[in-house]
């Protein structure tokens, strides 16, 4: 017979019962280092204790990966239409009658494709909890259905919305699609059947949600989601218009950097102030007009209003308004924030453990332009009104200016 090293080994291995017993207690010992490891928190390979007990007791149902879910990537870290300007909320009517005049074009949104920035917290604790818990439910599992949203994001535009998403997803109730489906604005044409089938699967009791900004502004809208469901409930989110449309034309510029200067755009006339607000970026601001839509079709207690600055500062006040008005249970707070003063953001944190808290991706907190103090000046006064009458309408004032 041939001489072989690992025959020998093996033989002597096998052929020695201390040796054996020696070798089955290093590899328990190996896995069990491993084990300790892995719950401390260090490693995200392999089921974790870390979940929240909340969490663990609803994710114990789910036994699939969200597939509309995108891979995860990590990431760590007045009415001056007519130069009058008599009273702009009763001239200005943009949104019934001329279609804005986009510049700032979101057919190729970044944000459209989904939140890819945090999946990895949601689906590392999810799939988890499927290896280790589904084992101890019968095979079949709990029944799992694609269902039509019961509540949706429907704007501001560059309002915060997939912040605002991305933390609703951490809650185990609440089942929601990354990307954005459109399918109220672009995609009405595709059907019911089509929407459905782009939502996750969700169990009884939980909530199925997307979140598509453009919606608000988009005059067909109200009437489509109302008649998918009058009760579907709706959230906005909403930031001082001046910023937002200032972060708005800053993610166009972002695309096409040959674009004309936002002092030019803004304005139809600079020497006489007059506003343009056919611009689509002026437009979406003037958030009292979109609403007047909405409320044509839905009781004001059917949608909640989120301060998109107060989603920065406060961010487990504002996910504790969106949960109630939601009906959960309160899961998402305090613990699962960690502000990030070099990004000036709030980031996701796991409850427990020391894991690197995950922050939205670079195409969230762009840098701004420079603008001239005066046209920002000029915008401020522009919106005064339309904010105004934005706080009676909901009942809350949002802080945009030493005028309320
Ligand atoms: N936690 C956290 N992390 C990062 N960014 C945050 C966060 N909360 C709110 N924001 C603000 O969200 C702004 C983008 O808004 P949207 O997500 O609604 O944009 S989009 O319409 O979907 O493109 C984005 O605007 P810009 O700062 O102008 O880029 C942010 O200010």
């Amino acid at each position: 017979m041939e001489y072989s090293p690992i025959y020998q080994n093996l033989h002597v291995v096998s052929s020695s019962p201390v040796k054996n017993k020696l070798f089955v207690f290093c590899i328990m010992l190996s896995l069990w280092v491993y084990m300790i490891y892995c719950c401390v928190g260090y490693c995200s390979t392999m089921p974790s204790l870390m979940v929240s007990t909340a969490n663990s007791k609803h994710s114990q149902h789910l036994k699939k990966v969200d597939p509309n879910r995108t891979q995860p990537r990590l990431h760590n870290e007045g009415d001056l239409e007519s130069e009058h300007q008599e009273d702009p909320l009763d001239s200005l009517d943009p949104l019934f009658g001329a279609s804005p005049r986009d510049l700032l074009n979101n057919e190729n949104d970044l944000d459209s494709r989904g939140g890819e920035d945090w999946d990895e917290i949601r689906s590392e604790q999810r799939t988890l909890d499927n290896n280790v818990v589904s084992s101890l439910f019968n095979e079949s599992g709990p029944v799992e259905s694609k269902k039509l949203p019961q509540a949706i994001i429907i704007g501001v535009k560059k309002g915060g919305t997939r912040a605002l998403l991305e933390f609703l997803r951490v809650h185990p109730d609440i089942r929601a699609v990354g990307a954005e489906p459109h399918f109220f604005d672009r995609n009405y044409d595709k059907g019911l059947e089509w929407y459905r089938d782009r939502m996750p699967e969700t169990q009884e009791g939980q909530i199925t949600m997307e979140k598509t900004p453009s919606y608000y502004v988009t005059k067909d809208v109200p009437a489509r989601i109302h008649t998918m469901s009058p009760d579907t409930k709706l959230i906005v989110v909403v930031r001082d218009p001046v910023t937002r449309a200032i972060s708005d034309y800053t993610q166009t510029r972002s695309k096409k950097p040959d674009i004309p200067s936002f002092e030019s755009l803004a304005f139809k006339n600079r020497t006489t102030g007059l506003i343009d607000t056919s611009w689509s970026a002026v437009q979406i601001g003037m958030y009292a007009k979109h609403l007047q839509r909405w409320l044509q079709y839905f009781p004001k207690d059917q949608l909640l209003f989120i301060s998109g600055e107060r989603l920065i500062s406060d961010p487990a006040g504002e996910m504790t308004r969106v949960q109630d008005f939601l009906g959960l249970r309160r899961v998402v707070g305090h613990k699962h924030f960690h502000f990030n003063p070099a990004k000036g953001f709030p980031c996701l944190k796991r409850p427990e453990g020391n894991s690197k808290p995950h922050c939205l991706g670079k195409t969230k907190g762009r840098t701004h332009p420079n603008i001239d103090p005066e046209v920002v000046q000029r915008l401020r006064e522009f919106y005064q009104p339309f904010n105004r009458r934005f706080y009676q309408m909901t009942g809350h004032d949002f802080g945009w200016g030493s005028w309320s």
